[in-house]
């Protein structure tokens, strides 16, 4: 209910929808409920007493009143589906935004998969549900209360069939409704696995035929299928049993109206009119009740999907914003004090006590063995998580005390997967910086030697990017992430292992432009070999989330045991190589 109580905030902007929608609707139904009301005087009166004035009368009542609910129906659907989309479509809007704060801890704790599937089924879901409420829930309702009320009225001699019917068909449709609830929150969570297993599978494509595990890929996903079909074929049964069942009930109450209608007919107690009216009172009670209860398992539907946006509205982020966020230019003089990290509450530290000092302008060199913590040291610069314990100063002033965003502008970020994006090359480059002048560009390109491989495409820098850039090589796709890093001009750089990709002539090329064009920038530069790093002011040697050695390449090469270890297997396997 909270759910409910929270989505419905998004119906502000479409109340007057919202309330015209089932105005419109209780015009239609009323329609609906005098006609046979109509048609029985036409029989009762006109017809047995051969009063045709009479009958044509009836008649042009009976055209008013459909004509009248057909506006009606009309206006519901128009106002009612208006209301509906825009809805959905803000929620939709809204997951998203939310999803764009998310950082790898949330996004990691529900899953790709299970996103997808809340941004698209369960709002889809709501919309559904939000949209037949609107039409149907006021519709199915009146009809069952006007038709018994009506009935109760007008053919009193047949209400008793009534009083055994309905109880037997409101206690069906409660079990069936309650029942589908449980069943769909049950096909969106397969929803959720087949997805997850989809959105794996296409983003590796390559590592799946590289091994040849199309088939056991296939055989896999088939049975994430196979358990989705058994559990959308298990809900859909509910529906199916209903509708017979109801059928069933109600024509054994035609069966018995005609019965008991007859045996009063006989007795000269009952007019013939009234057992067709009640005839088709009894459709229309069973059209209520049955609309109702389709309403009704839509909504059961629609609840743990409610559930679940909410649930993504509401995650708590862990790297909040600060209360009064500095926004002063950065230089960038960094400390790090006694820092450390674990991905997990329940896991280990893979960053220790971290301390390190570097001042503005200055390239520090982070090597290390695998798995050793350089880049989850680097992650915590821009913020994309936050240390489990310490601090870490920027310019003095503690990094969670910069605003988000002037944070993120002043460092320059590439990561180890060079990430980019479907559109043209100047596109990406220029999610760095929009308004950068046409020089920045060029100057970006060069430092980062992109420029030769893009001048050589024939559209430049207007090149059309697949989905992940899977038309270029991966030394292009780097060189593009450094360009974007780049144009930034940003007070920090970040490299991480990002010139791996990058032959030693363009890594070379890469540091002079450093050293050259951005001077006064803080570099970090995380790397497998010591060549990449040589040159830094700092180097920091990790091991399983220590510093184990600091200082330059000299100091370190001097009096190191880990830097010494690492150089002399880089320069075995330069040797052997
Ligand atoms: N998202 C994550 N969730 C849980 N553990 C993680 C996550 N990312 C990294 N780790 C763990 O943290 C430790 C440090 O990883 P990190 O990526 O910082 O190492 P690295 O030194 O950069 O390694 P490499 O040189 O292979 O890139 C590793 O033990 C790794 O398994």
């Amino acid at each position: 209910m909270q759910a409910v109580k929270q989505l419905g905030q998004y119906l502000g902007p479409y109340k007057f929808f919202t309330l015209i929608a089932p105005l419109l609707m209780v015009l239609e139904v009323t329609m609906d409920l005098i006609q046979p009301t109509i048609m029985q005087h036409m029989i009762d009166t006109g017809i047995a007493n051969g009063d045709n004035r009479y009958v044509l009368n009836m008649f042009v009542w009976m055209l008013g009143s459909a004509v009248l609910g057909l506006i009606g129906g009309v206006g519901c659907s128009y106002y009612s589906s208006k209301a509906a989309i825009h809805f959905a479509s803000d929620i939709r809007q809204a997951l998203y935004e939310k999803m764009m704060t998310y950082s790898a801890k949330e996004r990691d704790a529900f899953t790709t998969g299970k996103l997808i599937t809340i941004l698209t089924s369960d709002v889809e879901s709501i919309q559904r549900a939000f949209m037949m409420t609107l039409r149907i829930f006021v519709r199915g309702p009146l009809l069952f209360i006007g038709a018994v009320i009506i009935v109760f009225v007008t053919a009193r001699e047949l209400f008793s069939i009534l009083l055994i019917i309905v109880p037997l068909l409101v206690i069906a449709m409660y079990f069936f409704t309650k029942y589908s609830g449980v069943l769909y929150r049950r096909v969106q969570e397969a929803i959720d696995a087949v997805n997850t297993k989809l959105q794996e599978n296409l983003a590796g494509i390559r590592v799946v035929k590289a091994f040849r595990r199309e088939t056991q890929q296939v055989a896999q996903f088939g049975e994430l299928n196979e358990a989705l079909t058994k559990r959308f074929i298990t809900a859909e049964q509910i529906v199916g049993v209903l509708v017979p069942f109801t059928m069933f009930v109600v024509n054994l109450g035609i069966v018995a109206a005609l019965w008991l209608g007859a045996i009063k007919v006989d007795a000269g107690t009952l007019q013939v009119g009234v057992i067709l009216a009640f005839i088709n009172y009894l459709t229309i009670i069973l059209n209520g009740l049955m609309s109702s209860s389709m309403v009704l398992m839509q909504i059961a539907r629609a609840l743990p999907s409610g559930e679940r946006i909410v649930d993504v509205l509401n995650k708590e982020i862990a790297v909040k914003e600060a209360e009064h966020a500095l926004t002063d230019p950065i230089k960038g003089a960094i400390d790090f004090d006694q820092v450390s990290y674990r991905y997990y509450e329940t896991a280990e530290d893979v960053l220790k006590k971290i301390s390190f000092s570097v001042k503005p302008g200055q390239t520090v060199g982070i090597i290390g063995k695998t798995g050793s913590g350089k880049s989850t040291l680097v992650k915590l610069l821009p913020r994309l998580f936050d240390p489990s314990g310490g601090e870490i100063r920027i310019d003095g002033k503690p990094l969670k005390s910069y605003s988000l965003a002037t944070l993120r502008e002043h460092i320059g970020f590439t990561s180890q997967k060079a990430l980019l994006f479907s559109g043209p090359i100047e596109k990406n480059i220029r999610l760095g910086k929009d308004d950068a002048t046409a020089e920045d560009l060029q100057q970006a390109l060069e430092a980062s030697c992109a420029s030769e491989f893009v001048e050589r495409l024939d559209k430049g820098l207007a090149h059309e990017l697949s989905q992940g850039a899977t038309n270029l090589s991966g030394g292009q796709k780097q060189r593009l992430a450094l360009s974007r890093a780049f144009i930034r001009k940003p007070a920090i750089l970040v490299l991480d292992d990002t010139t791996s990709a990058l032959d030693s002539a363009s890594e070379q090329q890469v540091q002079r432009a450093i050293a050259t064009y951005y001077q006064d920038t803080t570099t970090f530069i995380v790397a497998s070999k010591i060549a990449s790093i040589q040159q830094a002011d700092v180097i920091l040697v990790l091991e399983d989330g220590d510093i184990v050695g600091q200082g330059t390449h000299q100091q370190l090469l001097q009096s190191n045991a880990h830097y010494q270890a690492i150089y002399a297997s880089q320069q075995k396997a330069g040797e052997q190589g």
